[in-house]
């Protein structure tokens, strides 16, 4: 497909297929177009010509779509008055099936000590380990994930990848841009590299 914004081509012919179970990564530099990518896989922005299936059908900005599709991009609104703990449980009850229970979920993003706070308490890489709690918590059939290391300390890195590792051994699969080509190795069952489009 190929993606314009503004009247300008930033992506062109770029091809792409994930399947259930694999991982890709998105690489490349500043500004080629690594979230407009991710945001065409989520019905957000439109091709200006191709064809683009996710799930077997055009992505599309609606309930069916986003209870099978999770975009993590952009830190999200947090919720004024609930705690770190109640995010993740506002998650749980709305989406049923969760995949993981709010306990388990403080434990494994080293939120355990911080579930009473608020959000906005947080530092930026705990904030961001909560986002990804959030993302991982619920059922999904498709991460897409932008730039998803960000803030994190190499340790909760490698956790991330095995946390990534374990969501598409259960059949799940993930597009992830990175920055990160050590998270990349170890993860991507696939990589992407984007370039400026002539
Ligand atoms: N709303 C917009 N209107 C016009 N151009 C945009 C808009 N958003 C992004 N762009 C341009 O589109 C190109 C791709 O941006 P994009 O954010 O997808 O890049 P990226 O690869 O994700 O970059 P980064 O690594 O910095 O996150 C850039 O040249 C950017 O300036």
């Amino acid at each position: 497909m190929d993606v314009e914004l503004a009247g300008r081509t930033v992506l062109r012919g770029v091809d792409l297929a994930a399947a259930p179970g694999e991982i890709v990564a998105v690489l490349g530099e500043n500004g080629v177009g690594k979230s407009t990518l991710l945001r065409c896989l989520a019905g957000l922005q439109p091709p200006a010509a191709g064809e683009l299936g996710v799930l077997g059908r055009p992505p599309a900005d609606e309930p069916a779509f986003w209870r099978e599709v999770v975009l993590a991009a952009d830190e999200p609104a947090w919720y004024p008055g609930l705690s770190v703990r109640e995010h993740l449980e506002l998650m749980h009850a709305v989406h049923g099936a969760a995949r993981l229970e709010v306990g388990a979920a403080l434990d494994a993003f080293e939120l355990a000590g911080r579930g009473d706070v608020s959000p906005l308490a947080l530092s930026t890489g705990q904030r961001q380990r909560l986002c990804l709690a959030m993302v991982l918590l619920r059922p999904s059939r498709l991460l897409l994930l932008d730039e998803p290391e960000r803030g994190l300390d190499t340790a909760f890195r490698r956790r991330l990848g095995s946390y990534l590792a374990g969501y598409a051994a259960t059949g799940g699969a993930v597009v992830m841009a990175t920055h990160d080509p050590a998270l990349a190795d170890a993860v991507a069952t696939r990589r992407v590299l984007l370039e400026t489009a002539a």
